[in-house]
């Protein structure tokens, strides 16, 4: 059965014209005006995207003492409800664990997943299982970005000989080092600090993480991965500090990306000081929200092209679990929502405020990512041969966002009230039609696990001219006897 989706305006991350998109086993199979099929989709009046790809997810996983209570069902329907198309989880050997054994556990989990999914690795330990586990991660299991925490220490946190180790092995590798980057021995000491002093409500989780302890991180996991002769993607990049570690290597010619997240683009601070105790560790998350200024920092790097990715971090809690850190905010389980709104808030508070085109829009919340990720141009594209992974956004179509209404299990939302102008009329994953305004279509189990090869053209690149830039002996004639 062929679809064709007609009367819309094609957007891409570099092109914007009038033509019906026809699909036929969940490929596009033809760009062009007058196309008939089999079933018809109108768009009179929108936009046909590629479908978002949310690159930083952790559904189900465990994490300070519980489980994040959106699964692989629950998430990717969020995220389908919203535009988005395709989400990278992380799979999380617990220390001492093997990463095969870590990939089968969310192997299992990935199952009822509504819409397709890729796994990045995190390397929370190191040693010569995890070395040689790498290869077969890589070029076996189809995963080509390995994930570091440079904070939580004492559970995920790696040190920056193992950092150094895994990125050389990375390189060796064609793979991606990801980088979570905070100093996690400063926050374990600030953190310390600020409880000894009775400051244990949800703000004193953000005076744990000041923007320089992530500045700091950052310019030191760049300066690892250029010594390293690898690229390096720093996830949740939420202040000026650690844009301008990424802005100033980018200038220099080093390849490190920058992932903010929609949160820290929209919500500020003063979250924390809210005098309800829940409503500020409900916006618990790390790196905290910050001020005005770290936001516009973030808003000009999209526009600009020194940050390149907008992401969630999604990670949702329930109330009931936010409790945990009553009396101690060290015990708030850390992470906020967002599937379902990134894409709409984004059009929202970028699009609709001239902050960002709309091939900007698609290049930050799709096609800039399936090129890092090397899904370009399965993922991420409107050509022929394509997935058919598409959103039909209607510009026009609003609504208060609401926890009564969303996907997400969790019993509220951060965004809760924002009013949002630009939602999908359809979400399409591989062709098959998963929401229809706010008819929710998705089966659980459609998603398939897409593949990620190694050797990307950057990565090719680093390497060669590591090789020809690497140290060389001297070979030398004549050298004088030992002076002893
Ligand atoms: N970001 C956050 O607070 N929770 C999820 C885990 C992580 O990405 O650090
Ligand atoms: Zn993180
Ligand atoms: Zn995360």
């Amino acid at each position: 059965m062929t679809t064709v989706i007609k009367n819309g305006t094609i957007v891409t991350a570099d092109l914007t014209y009038k033509a019906d998109v026809k699909i036929d086993g969940g490929k596009i199979v033809e760009i062009g005006p007058n196309l008939s099929g089999d079933e018809v989709l109108d768009a009179t009046g929108c936009f046909i995207m590629p479908g978002g790809i949310d690159p930083h997810t952790h559904l189900e996983m465990p994490f300070m003492g519980t489980y994040s209570s959106d699964d692989f069902e629950s998430g990717t329907r969020a995220a389908l409800a919203g535009g988005t198309t395709m989400v990278v989880d992380f799979a999380l050997p617990s220390p001492g664990q093997s990463l095969l054994e870590a990939l089968t556990m969310w192997d299992n989990k990935s199952t009822r997943a509504n819409c397709d999914y890729s796994f990045h690795m995190a390397i929370t330990w190191w040693g010569e299982q995890v070395f040689n586990e790498m290869k077969t991660i890589v070029q076996d299991k189809g995963i080509n970005t390995f994930k570091h925490f440079m904070a939580y220490k004492g559970a995920l946190m790696v040190n920056d000989d193992e950092m150094f180790a895994s990125f050389q092995r990375c390189a060796e590798l064609g793979a991606l080092p990801l980088v979570h980057a905070e100093n996690g021995d400063v926050v374990a000491s600030l953190s310390a600090k600020l409880l000894s002093e009775g400051n244990n409500g949800p703000e004193a989780h953000a005076y744990s993480r000041p923007a320089e302890v992530e500045g700091e991180a950052t310019n030191r996991a760049i300066m690892i991965a250029d010594m390293a002769g690898c690229p390096v993607y720093i996830v949740h990049t939420s202040c000026e500090q650690a844009h301008e570690a990424i802005r100033r290597a980018r200038q220099k010619g080093i390849r490190a990306y920058g992932e903010p997240l929609i949160q820290h683009l929209t919500l500020d601070e003063t979250e924390y000081f809210n005098k309800d105790w829940d409503h500020a560790a409900r916006r618990v998350m790390s790196p905290p929200f910050r001020n005005k200024q770290h936001q516009d920092s973030l808003w000009a790097g999209l526009a600009s092209g020194s940050l390149q990715v907008v992401a969630t971090d999604h990670c949702a809690f329930t109330t009931a679990q936010k409790r945990f850190g009553v009396g101690d905010f060290t015990k708030i389980p850390n992470g906020t929502g967002g599937l379902e709104d990134r894409m709409p808030m984004l059009w929202t508070y970028g699009v609709n405020t001239g902050r960002l085109t709309m091939n900007e829009f698609v290049a930050v919340t799709s096609t800039n990512i399936a090129k890092i990720l090397n899904i370009y141009p399965k993922k991420g594209a409107i050509l022929v041969g394509a997935d058919a992974d598409l959103v039909v956004w209607d510009p026009k179509r609003s609504k208060t966002i609401s926890s009564k209404t969303q996907q997400s299990a969790i019993d509220y939302n951060v965004f809760e009230g924002k009013e949002v102008t630009g939602l999908p009329r359809y979400t399409l994953t591989r062709g098959v039609v998963a929401v229809e305004e706010d008819t929710i279509k998705t089966r659980s189990g459609h998603g398939e696990f897409v593949r990620r090869e190694p050797v990307t053209a950057v990565s090719k690149a680093l390497s060669t001219w590591k090789e020809i830039t690497a140290p060389r002996k001297v070979e030398r004639t004549g050298i004088p006897a030992s002076g002893v």
